[in-house]
């Protein structure tokens, strides 16, 4: 969520030194992202920049003041903050703004406290000061930062992913869990994902034959994607097989652009008095994808609102009873919509929805497509490990003779070390830098450090996984330290990794994340062996940065066929 920091801002400096960044940084050109808006007003509108300087003035005078006051308290260590910008200097021109936090974490230790503009900010990359703010302080850290992608793109927080804490927030999550993430859902929706997960099969297939290599993280996110939205929309947009094309682009288009944008380090979140200028032009970016939203949300409320209206008419034509409750909801959207309010009006109103269907289908897809990408990178350079999780499946799927059958998600509890392995892997590689910024509803103390009302938490997730205190070879990728320990659950209880956070913001998609992920990764290592592209030595295993953490460069494998021509066309039901 916090990702892009200030990668927006100087990505063309990565090399400059300290004191050179904040000067390229005060070119209006460089810092600005040069930008329709930032040229208007810079080359164009003098009075504007004039009103600029008054009111940067009067930030460091109200900073005085506030610095002032926070004098008294007893902050965390951190570096000393500049005047207007606090820290923001400290960590431009790093293009992975989480390993430029993990180098001063170790000068400033397990919980530091930056000053981004005029936003108080803790950064930890400790599992005692984690349990600290998600366990024990949960209640006290478990509201939202505002920001202008949440305003502009995510109907102001009127989801619950990234709304404030309060009765909104507990009413739409436990809605959510009930009608779309209970284990019984999950179960409602297991055909599907065999059945992407069998074409994905068929695809990988089809995409050999044509070329050599596989380009396993495009194929990952269409498959994560038409699982969600099966899921949610009962619908499938996107590969072969998959309905009304237009739609399909437009909402890959906006879906891509949106999460790009929730990403980016946007100054005027952090010097409210920048924020009417939209000096880096973000804003407006926001505002056009929020349109290209809004249409594609508007066509699925209204196809849904239609095919209520027609089960009506056919209902009261045959005299049964009409179609408008729970129980004879088709999907999620119409669970939704048959939500009782007062007075037999619908308890959600059509901007609640959106943002809710929204926020579902970005925080399904590319995390869960990620998490996939790291555990088969891994895979594909450690080819021992890889016949192991082989031999564990066969073993699994052993129906006598030396045949296996086709590994289902019945057969996940046994494939022990294919769990070592994926939990080793996000470990490693959390599915994005940070979880969604929490913010301290109230002042509080951690670690004997006073930390004031309105702080925004960065856990750092990459940093907390690595942590030679909690591990020994952190950097070693060894899924049987799992088996050792006895416990390949994803769910570490001491919070030494986290990767779908914990306390009640906690990723209430955990379980089906898992299961799909499972099941995939099965799949695809029943079918095919994976190698190397031909010249290649190793798998880039840099990172990027954004919202969520991929590959930097796309994930490329060489898949070999392991099984008798009939398992790959095998029926898609089950
Ligand atoms: C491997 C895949 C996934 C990973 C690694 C992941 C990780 C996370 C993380 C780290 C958070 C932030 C929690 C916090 O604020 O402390 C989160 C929140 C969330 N996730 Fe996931 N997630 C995954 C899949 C899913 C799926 C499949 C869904 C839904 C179908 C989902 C829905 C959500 C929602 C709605 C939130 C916000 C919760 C709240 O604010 O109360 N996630 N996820």
């Amino acid at each position: 969520m916090f990702a892009g920091y200030m990668s927006g801002l100087v990505r063309n400096h990565p090399k400059l030194e300290p004191g050179s960044r904040l000067m390229a940084m005060l070119q209006p050109e460089r810092l600005f992202d040069v930008t329709l808006t930032s040229k208007t007003l810079w080359n164009h509108n003098l009075l504007q920049g004039v009103v600029i300087i008054f009111l940067l003035i009067l930030l460091m005078w109200l900073q005085l003041v506030m610095s002032s006051k926070t004098k008294a308290l007893k902050l965390p260590p951190g570096p000393r903050p500049w005047p207007i910008l606090g820290n923001i200097p400290h960590l431009m021109g790093y293009l992975r703004p989480h390993r430029r936090l993990m180098e001063l974490s170790k000068k400033y230790g397990p919980i530091m406290f930056l000053r981004l503009g005029s936003v108080p900010t803790v950064v930890t990359n400790s599992p005692e000061i984690v349990r600290e703010i998600l366990k024990h302080q949960d209640h006290i850290f478990c509201s939202r930062p505002s920001s202008a992608a949440r305003d502009i793109m995510a109907y102001g927080g009127a989801g619950f992913a990234l709304s404030d804490y309060g009765p909104h927030w507990r009413y739409l999550r436990r809605v959510c869990i009930r009608e779309l993430l209970s284990p019984s859902r999950i179960q409602r929706y297991e055909k599907d994902r065999h059945n992407e997960a069998q074409l994905l099969v068929a695809q990988v297939l089809d995409a050999s034959k044509k070329a050599q290599e596989v380009n396993l993280t495009d194929l990952l996110t269409t498959f994560t994607m038409n699982v969600a939205t099966m899921m949610i929309l009962s619908k499938k947009y996107f590969g072969p097989l998959a309905l009304d094309g237009e739609q399909a682009e437009a909402f890959k288009e906006c879906l891509h652009e949106g999460l790009k944008l929730f990403g980016v380090f946007n100054i005027g979140d952090y010097v409210p008095l920048l924020k009417p200028f939209d000096l880096q032009g973000y804003e407006h970016a926001m505002k056009q994808v929020k349109l290209k939203e809004k249409r594609v949300l508007n066509l699925i409320m209204r196809e849904h609102y239609e095919s209520k209206a027609r089960l009506r008419r056919k209902g009261s034509c045959s005299g049964a009873a009409a179609a408008d409750d729970i129980e004879s909801a088709h999907d999620f959207v119409d669970v939704l919509m048959a939500l009782p309010g007062e007075d037999g009006a619908p308890r959600l109103s059509d901007d609640t929805m959106e943002a809710l269907i929204l926020e579902l289908l970005s925080a399904a897809t590319d995390t869960t497509a990620v998490v996939m990408e790291w555990t088969l990178a891994e895979l594909v350079r450690n080819p021992q490990m890889q016949s192991r999780v082989q031999e564990e499946i066969r073993t699994a799927c052993d129906v006598g003779s030396g045949i296996e059958c086709l590994v289902q998600e019945s057969h996940l509890n046994e494939l022990q070390y294919l769990k070592a392995v994926l939990k080793e892997s996000t470990r490693l590689h959390p599915g994005g830098s940070f979880p969604i910024p929490h913010m301290s509803m109230e002042a509080t103390k951690v670690a004997g450090y006073d930390i004031p009302k309105n702080t925004t938490v960065l856990i750092n997730l990459m940093d907390l996984g690595r942590n030679p205190s909690s591990f020994d070879n952190p950097e070693e990728f060894d899924p049987d330290r799992w088996l050792r320990e006895g416990n390949v659950e994803l769910r570490d209880a001491d919070m030494r990794f986290i990767p779908f956070s914990g306390g009640r913001r906690m990723c209430p998609g955990a379980s089906v994340a898992q299961c799909t992920v499972m099941l995939v990764l099965a799949r695809l290592l029943q079918a095919f062996d994976w190698g190397l592209p031909q010249g290649k030595e190793d798998v880039d295993l840099n990172e990027a940065f954004g919202l969520t953490f991929g590959l930097l460069n796309p994930l490329k494998a060489v898949p070999t066929c392991r099984l008798p021509p009939e398992f790959y066309t095998s029926e898609f039901q089950i």
